[in-house]
């Protein structure tokens, strides 16, 4: 704080302190010189009977500095002097007084106090004479006057500033800050800080004097006046929707301001914008309870849902649980990629959701695994309608990435109570209820009921078996030889996978496989068989057994695996075999699935050195163009054809067809399931190169294989009990001549 000299002047001017009053105090001040010391002890002695005071004199130290000071500002006092410097150092005093909390009227107290003191001490230094002493007394009192307004103008400078620091703090805020009123039914602003306006989104100032933070009949604010009429201080959390409809979260402390009379005469209320936070703990909470993906209800909250319903069951409400489970959709994601898999996922769940009513759950348990939760009267014919309808819903192609994907779901029904009164007995039932659906075809429905129950367990037990087969050594290879039509001669061997169950005997690949492409260790079954395979023909190699090549199936799975050609190179490579010893059997349908992607597929096989069959020629419906650009060594006319040879005209047909189609195309033709000589000679006759089947013999150990080209007298010797074709055919790619 400064006072300039003007100010000083005017001052003065107004208290008529003069020269002359100067002049008046310098003459006596030889007499007065040291008077202080007389009253000091006991103006101190007398502050500090007030306790308020006596804290602020708390040793004998500062009592005596303070004395020292005293001592001072009486010598000033009596100087004359009474310019800018003499201001300064009065204002630097109040100031310091205000700072440690001396107030006012203790201050003018105190005062009164010294100038008693001094009065006398005037009084004696005048000699007792009025005329002397009261020009002396008019001159000290309005220099004393100064002294008590430029004090009084600290105490106000320094509340002053503390009022705009506070002001500047509450500006600066982060928080919206208002005070409003207390009258009913507004609640007017009378202050908002501009944190306030920002969060609200208003301009500065054009809330003041409004009715409380209601700008216009639908911002949603009356909430605060309602949180105010009601009451309600402390804290609270109010919602709004802002301009643009969004939703705006505000935290709101409210706390009544009571005047000196102890009734609420305002409102103060400190808010902040909570938006992010509460749309991140409704991402949370969303994300505990619901699957990021489709947006359908996650396992968590049917797990909930369906405790409800179970509690609810037991006051004799019924329900049904239908599992859904979409059928070869490990094949879409595995072939086409995840992102079309998940885009197959999300619309499906769209297209279920849409056939569902809102009272029943539907939710997505994993994967490609979902349950319908059908509560109310009717559950049972209900998850019966709402089954039928979901397969009807999924029969258009779903389109994802530019592609008609077909999908396909099988369903099964449980009931509670009827197939079960817990979570977990229902669910297995259900899940139970869907693989018999499953079985039966694909694309069904079943209810659940005993037999499958054991069925299912069987098949778990069977599953949990598989998982474990390779490990412990229950897998082997039989080799079933393919003969060269026209001489008999060894072609090959197809190598076909057996498990050996430790109480079920050897089980067919026609039942494991599948469940092993279904629970994800096909790739595993089949890298073991194609490096068993390669390591047996090496063993035949190095011991002279010629084994011309050895034909090893691959499940649609591996192929669509997109390293494929580097994992085969790899197996063989350990093995220390030749990729020209090695057929790949893929199975029509897995090839015509996706045929650009299989194309490209087959051709870094190839590359490789790797020959190619396609197995189950016939059954998959390829179209001749797409066969054509395919880079195939081998088609494999289906047993299914050759079964009914050579009496089926239909057959004959596609036999020969078959057999037209590979010559054209450069491939030769393995007809497989070959039992009677009237189906060899006819398939022969019809220009099949290679023929497989039980005529010629079952699929062997290694061991009985080996015996039993022993047996015919040399391993690529033509068969003394086959015909000889007498067309000149080709085999496995390579042009051989039939023995005359
Ligand atoms: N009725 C009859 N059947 C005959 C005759 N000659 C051969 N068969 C059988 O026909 C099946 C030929 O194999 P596939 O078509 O590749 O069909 C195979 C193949 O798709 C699959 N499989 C076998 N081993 C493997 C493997 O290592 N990996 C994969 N992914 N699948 C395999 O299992 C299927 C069945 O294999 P298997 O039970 O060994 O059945 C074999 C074989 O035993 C015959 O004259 N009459």
């Amino acid at each position: 704080m400064r006072i300039d000299a003007t100010e000083i002047a005017a001052r003065k001017a107004f208290l008529e302190l003069t020269e002359t009053d100067a002049n008046c105090l310098r003459a006596i001040r030889e007499q007065l010189a040291g008077a202080q010391h007389g009253f000091a002890d006991g103006f101190y002695a007398y502050l500090r009977q007030l306790p308020e005071l006596a804290a602020l004199l708390p040793d004998a130290a500062t009592v005596a500095r303070l004395k020292q000071a005293h001592g001072r500002y009486f010598d000033s006092l009596i100087e004359g002097e009474y310019g800018e410097d003499y201001v300064a150092e009065r204002l630097r005093v109040g100031m310091t007084h205000a700072r440690i909390g001396l107030t006012p009227k203790w201050y003018v107290g105190a005062f009164r106090k010294y100038l008693s003191d001094m009065l006398r001490a005037t009084w004696r230094a005048t000699g007792g004479e009025a005329e002397a002493f009261m020009p002396a007394f008019d001159a000290l009192l309005k220099v004393v006057m100064l002294d008590l307004g430029l004090t009084l103008d600290t105490y106000i400078h320094a509340d002053k500033r503390a009022i705009a620091l506070r002001d500047r703090a509450i500006e600066s805020s982060v928080n919206g800050v208002f005070i409003a009123t207390a009258a009913p039914p507004d609640y007017r602003l009378i202050y908002a800080n501009a944190a306030l306006s920002h969060i609200l989104g208003s301009a500065p100032g054009a809330m003041i004097g409004k009715p409380c933070l209601c700008t216009s009949a639908e911002d949603g604010f009356a909430v605060i006046r309602e949180a105010i009429a009601e009451g309600r201080n402390g804290y609270t959390t109010l919602s709004r929707l802002r301009a643009d409809r969004s939703r705006q979260w505000i935290e709101l402390f409210l706390a009544p301001v009571r005047s000196d009379t102890g009734s609420v005469s305002h409102y103060v209320g400190v808010l902040n914008d909570v938006t992010a936070r509460k749309d991140a703990e409704a991402q949370l909470a969303f994300l505990a309870h619901y699957d990021t993906l489709t947006g359908l209800p996650n396992r968590s909250l049917f797990d909930d849902r369906l405790a409800q319903a179970l509690a609810r069951a037991e006051r004799g409400e019924d329900f049904a649980l239908c599992f859904v489970d979409l059928d070869r959709f490990k094949l879409i994601n595995d072939s086409l990629g995840h992102g079309a898999g998940d885009a197959v996922l999300v619309e499906v769940a769209r297209r279920m959701a849409a056939v569902c009513r809102s009272a029943d759950t539907l939710a997505r348990l994993a994967g490609d695994e979902f349950v319908i939760l059908v509560e109310g009267a009717g559950s049972a014919e209900r998850a019966a309608a709402i089954a039928r309808r979901v397969l009807a819903a999924l029969a258009p192609p779903v389109v994802a990435q530019g592609r008609d994907i077909d999908v396909a779901a099988s369903l099964g029904i449980a009931l509670c109570p009827v197939d079960g009164a817990d979570a977990d007995t229902l669910l297995r039932n259900a899940d139970a209820a869907m693989y018999a659906a499953k079985a039966a075809g694909r694309n069904t429905v079943r209810f659940y009921d005993e037999a499958m129950n054991r069925r299912a367990s069987q098949r778990l037990a069977l599953e949990t078996d598989l998982r474990r087969a390779v490990a412990r050594d229950q897998l082997v290879l039989v080799y079933q030889p393919q003969l060269v039509a026209a001489d008999g001669s060894l072609a090959g061997v197809e190598a076909l996978l057996r498990w050996q169950h430790p109480e079920r005997g050897t089980v067919s690949p026609l039942d494991f496989i599948p469940i092993a492409e279904e629970v994800g260790i096909i790739a595993e079954l089949g890298e073991w068989a194609l490096g068993e395979a390669a390591r047996q023909m090496v063993d035949w190699r190095r011991r002279g057994i010629d084994v011309p090549r050895v034909a090893v199936n691959l499940s649609a799975r591996q192929f669509h695996d997109a390293d494929l050609a580097e994992r085969i190179e790899a197996i063989l490579a350990e093995a220390g075999a030749s990729a020209e010893w090695i057929e790949l059997e893929i199975t029509e349908t897995a090839a015509m699935a996706h045929p650009s992607d299989a194309a490209q597929a087959l051709e870094r096989l190839r590359d490789k050195g790797l020959q190619i069959a396609m197995d189950d020629f016939g059954t998959g419906h390829s179209s001749l163009a797409t066969l054509c650009k395919l880079p195939l060594n081998v088609l494999k006319l289906d047993r299914g054809f050759v079964h009914h040879l050579p009496d089926s005209d239909t057959d004959a047909a596609v036999a020969d067809a078959v057999v037209t189609l590979a010559c054209r195309l450069g491939l030769s033709v393995v007809a497989e399931g070959v039992e009677t000589e009237a189906q060899r000679q006819f398939l022969a006759d019809t220009g099949c190169d290679v023929l497989q089947g039980f005529l010629f013999a079952r699929p062997l150990s290694a061991a009985a294989l080996e015996a039993w080209l022993a047996a015919r007298g040399g391993s690529s010797s033509p068969s003394p009990a086959l015909g000889c074709a007498s067309v000149k055919v080709e085999q496995h790619g390579q042009k051989i001549s039939a023995p005359s």
